[in-house]
């Protein structure tokens, strides 16, 4: 059954997609090599549905890779290898069966800088996603016109955008343009969305807004963060890892649980030492 909600305007009736419960994500004894360079040795992290996971820890210990490994794009870093199993509902999306193209669609992500279509208008810019999965419609439709504005409703920017989805990507400011990026993954409909240091190139403000995005779209969709700002950590994830690459250990993962626990009640003193700003 499709439902729909009224806009502001009692003419126009949009489609919304029915809410739904995302699949999590549950990693299984990741190791990961660049080369003959070892970076991630058996991590074992279930990242639940809906929910938030942050993962921290000083540059270098492997939290980005990590990420990547979650859909399947450190397999197209030339020399680089993994072991282990991701399980998105419970199927390894390295399974060969799978297409990568599939597990990429399920699972979308949000880079560091933002990245949208600079000549691209804002609209097209949302529905970009599609063309990609080989679902975008020829022309705007009633159809496409909802899932705009749901997806930059989603994306906390629509009220900002409604009056210039003409007007091209490259028009908006940066936190703007970096939400367009979360409305754009949004739009094909994805059970997780990892995040890269999403805020890294962003001021305090637009920060804000991006965080009270990924606050206000999960539990429709999985989120999994990597964010060198502890108090973003704590703000916005429900759940937290602690990556550690050293003494002669690639990267693994130290201490992990809610974030309160984490920040509040860490039981291993290097996780306290980073939380609290000691190292890294
Ligand atoms: N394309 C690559 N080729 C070779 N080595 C790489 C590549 N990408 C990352 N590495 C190495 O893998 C290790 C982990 O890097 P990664 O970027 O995953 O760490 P990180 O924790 O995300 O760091 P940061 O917080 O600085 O982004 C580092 O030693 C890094 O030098």
């Amino acid at each position: 059954m499709t439902q729909t909600t009224q806009t502001n305007d009692p003419t126009t009736t949009i489609p919304v997609a029915p809410s739904r419960i995302p699949a999590g994500l549950e990693a299984r004894r990741i190791s990961a090599w660049f080369g003959d360079h070892q970076v991630l040795e058996d991590v074992d992290l279930v990242m639940a549905p809906g929910a938030v996971t942050a993962l921290i820890g000083p540059s270098g210990c492997g939290k980005s890779t990590f990420l990547r490994i979650l859909n399947r794009m450190h397999e197209l870093v030339p020399g680089a290898s993994l072991a282990g199993e991701v399980l998105l509902e419970g199927q390894d999306i390295y399974d060969p069966a799978l297409r990568p193209i599939e597990s990429r669609r399920r699972i979308g992500m949000v880079f560091q800088k933002a990245n949208p279509f600079p000549t691209m208008s804002i609209y097209d810019n949302v529905l970009a996603g599609l063309s990609l999965t080989g679902k975008k419609p020829r022309r705007p439709n009633a159809e496409t016109d909802g899932l705009v504005e749901q997806s930059l409703r989603s994306a906390g920017l629509w009220e900002e955008v409604k009056t210039r989805l003409a007007s091209p990507g490259a028009s908006l400011s940066g936190g703007q343009q970096q939400r367009l990026c979360i409305a754009r993954a949004l739009a094909v409909n994805p059970d997780v969305l990892l995040m890269d240091e999403p805020c890294s190139a962003l001021d305090p403000t637009s920060t804000r807004r991006v965080e009270e995005t990924i606050r206000q779209i999960a539990g429709e969709v999985t989120v999994v963060i990597v964010t060198h700002n502890m108090q973003q950590a704590h703000r916005v994830s429900d759940h937290c890892a602690f990556f550690l690459a050293a003494e002669g250990r690639p990267g693994h993962i130290v201490e992990q649980g809610p974030t309160e626990d984490i920040f509040e009640r860490p039981q291993d003193q290097r996780t306290n030492d980073y939380v609290n700003g000691r190292f890294g």
